[in-house]
């Protein structure tokens, strides 16, 4: 696969915080990626080190190849990381347009773009009449105007409301369809699922996962069990090799799976060895659950 950013054990101090730990993860070609973490986790810190705004303290980055200056290679990156903002008095075609100057790329795209971004019928309309979420579509069709190999986005629904939300992360799954990998930021487990193959969990400026997000919901889920004798379930599970962590909770057993097996194959394992069970519930951690577990991984 083709590899557009590497970052390698990148940090990032201001002072005594540091805002970026040792932080390493790759984007390939082709995917939505997402930085998902609690407002100051050093999401918006990466990525305004690897867009050269903010410096970093050690570590490195590497757009592309490598073959290329950092100023060059994001030539070919589309980013919006601050709220959108043009002249109020100028309509949105204006505006593309004076982007089109100021980034010198052909305005043949701007029609294009705006129908993208659900915007062509408002493309005389000036930027001051618009809604929150119409300059956040603006935004994106300026970022787009040069084709970017790469989209970054920084929280894009912050602040809209469930339609301008809806509206936005429908662009960003047809941009993506259309081939262009995202980089998203966001605080919100909801948007990541609903909107990247790819997650990289950040707390404290720390990498705590990264990977396909369908595999972060992989867990084998658990049982919750109850028995008279509860000495002997926890004994029998100990020694069976599917199950890991054991929690106990007064008179209910937690038994995490450490490889598939259904309900009836427990019973069954449970009952031949002498064991009859008054309670067995099979379940499955939610996303949610899943990040809530993660993200507490390391203490406040
Ligand atoms: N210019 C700065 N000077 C000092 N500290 C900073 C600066 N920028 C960020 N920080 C600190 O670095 C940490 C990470 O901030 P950052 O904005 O990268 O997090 P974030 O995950 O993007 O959060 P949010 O979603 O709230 O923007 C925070 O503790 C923040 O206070």
């Amino acid at each position: 696969m083709e590899k557009i950013l590497q970052i390698n054990n990148l940090t990032k101090k201001f002072g005594p915080v540091t805002a970026v730990k040792d932080l390493s993860f790759t984007i390939e070609k082709g995917n939505v990626y997402g930085i998902l973490g609690p407002n100051g986790s050093g999401k918006s810190t990466t990525l305004g080190i690897v867009l050269n705004v903010v410096n970093k303290t050690s570590g490195d980055f590497q757009w592309f190849d490598g073959q290329q200056s950092t100023h060059e290679a994001l030539k070919k990156v589309g980013a919006i990381i601050e709220r959108p903002n043009f002249y109020p008095y100028m309509t949105a075609a204006q505006n593309l347009n004076l982007v089109c100057k100021i980034k010198d790329v052909s305005p043949e795209k701007i029609e294009e773009k705006l129908e993208l971004v659900g915007l062509l019928e408002r493309k005389d309309s000036k930027f001051r009449t618009f809604s929150l979420g119409m300059k956040q579509r603006l935004a994106i069709a300026s970022a787009l105007l040069n084709d970017p190999e790469i989209l970054i986005l920084d929280e894009p629904t912050n602040g809209l409301d469930p339609q301008g939300i809806h509206q936005i992360r429908s662009i960003i799954t047809k941009i993506a369809s259309d081939g262009t990998t995202i980089l998203l930021a966001s605080h919100l487990l909801d948007e990541v699922e609903k909107v990247c193959s790819h997650v990289v969990i950040i707390r404290k400026g720390e990498k705590l996962y990264s990977g396909p997000v369908d595999q972060l919901n992989a867990s084998h889920g658990f049982f919750e069990l109850k028995a008279n004798d509860q000495e002997k379930l926890k004994a029998l599970l100990e020694s069976h090799p599917s199950f890991g962590k054991l929690v106990e909770k007064g008179d209910c057993l937690t038994a995490f799976l450490t490889e598939p097996m259904d309900a009836e194959t427990l019973n069954t394992y449970l009952f031949d060895n002498g064991l009859v069970l008054s309670q067995l519930i099979k379940r499955k951690e939610s996303l949610e659950e899943q990040f809530l577990q993660l993200t507490n991984q390391i203490s406040a």
